[in-house]
């Protein structure tokens, strides 16, 4: 699955619903056990959630993004298929979030590909889920450090930390994840899957038992006065970063 929606991969809501429909064809067909997500866009494995959906826009807007957000998470996390990243590109936020949501991570080795959950730089945080994710990848402490700094990590720390599994040459990040791929599809299909379930079933149960309640406090959170003037202040800073 190679996403494609130029210049960022940003998660616009038109894209996270690509996904999804891509993900839901992959998953009703037989005749598919996995996938390696990579990206189209040079550079960039993904900007995260697209900060157009979460400003300036009304309340209905907004729940209507969290729940497409909430539900893209929960199909990768749980999805029976084997999921393994091929991250050929900075990474940031919801675009980690969705790398630490496969099986595997295989980092292409560049320094510009800095890869972490950024949200309190934005002035904004992490919902409970996103760090649940965090925390069963990398463990509680390194966890919290990188969350409360917003921490992108170049490819050697991200290895170091237990963020992705591998760092190969750029040119090698598809035919590592491909080989890779080999040993999960060895294992018969139902002990994996169920075993799969065992893992990460509590931490998505954790949302389906308060999806609602997350909406309304992602929806309040995004509608703050203060947090809308954040996040003006970082794609202002973003768009003079070119001047
Ligand atoms: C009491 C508590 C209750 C709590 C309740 C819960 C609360 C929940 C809170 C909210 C949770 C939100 C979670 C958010 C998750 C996210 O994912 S936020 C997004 C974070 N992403 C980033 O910080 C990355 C930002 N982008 C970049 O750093 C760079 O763009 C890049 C990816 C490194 C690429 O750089 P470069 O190649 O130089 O391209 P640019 O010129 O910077 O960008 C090109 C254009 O794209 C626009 N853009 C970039 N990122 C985004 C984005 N994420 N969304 C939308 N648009 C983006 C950028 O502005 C450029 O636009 P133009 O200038 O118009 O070309």
């Amino acid at each position: 699955m190679k996403m494609r929606n130029p210049p960022v991969n940003s998660l616009s809501l038109e894209f996270l619903t690509e996904l999804l429909i891509s993900l839901e064809k992959l998953e009703s067909d037989k005749a598919f056990h996995a996938i390696i997500l990579t990206s189209d866009c040079p550079g960039i494995f993904s900007a995260g959630l697209d900060l157009m959906e979460m400003c300036g826009r009304d309340p209905t807007h907004y729940a209507e993004y969290w729940k497409a957000v909430q539900e893209l998470w929960l199909r990768f996390y749980l999805s029976h298929l084997v999921v393994i990243s091929a991250i050929n590109g900075v990474n940031a936020a919801g675009g980690c979030l969705l790398a630490l949501s496969c099986d595997y991570r295989v980092l292409a080795d560049n320094p510009k590909y800095a890869m972490g959950l950024n949200e309190t730089l934005l002035g904004i945080i992490a919902p409970f889920w996103f760090k649940d994710t965090l925390v069963n990848t990398v463990g509680h402490r390194t966890a919290e450090r990188a969350l409360q700094l917003g921490l992108l990590f170049p490819p050697a720390e991200a290895l170091q930390v237990g963020m992705v599994d591998k760092v190969v040459p750029e040119d090698q990040v598809l035919s590592a994840a491909r080989s890779e791929l080999a040993q999960w599809l060895a294992i018969p299909g139902h002990a994996r899957q169920l075993t799969k379930s065992l893992m990460r079933k509590p931490t998505a149960d954790r949302l389906l038992k308060e999806r609602d309640a997350d909406i309304q406090n992602f929806v309040r959170f995004i509608s703050r006065d203060a947090i809308q003037k954040a996040l003006r202040v970082y794609l202002e800073k973003l768009k003079q970063k070119k001047t």
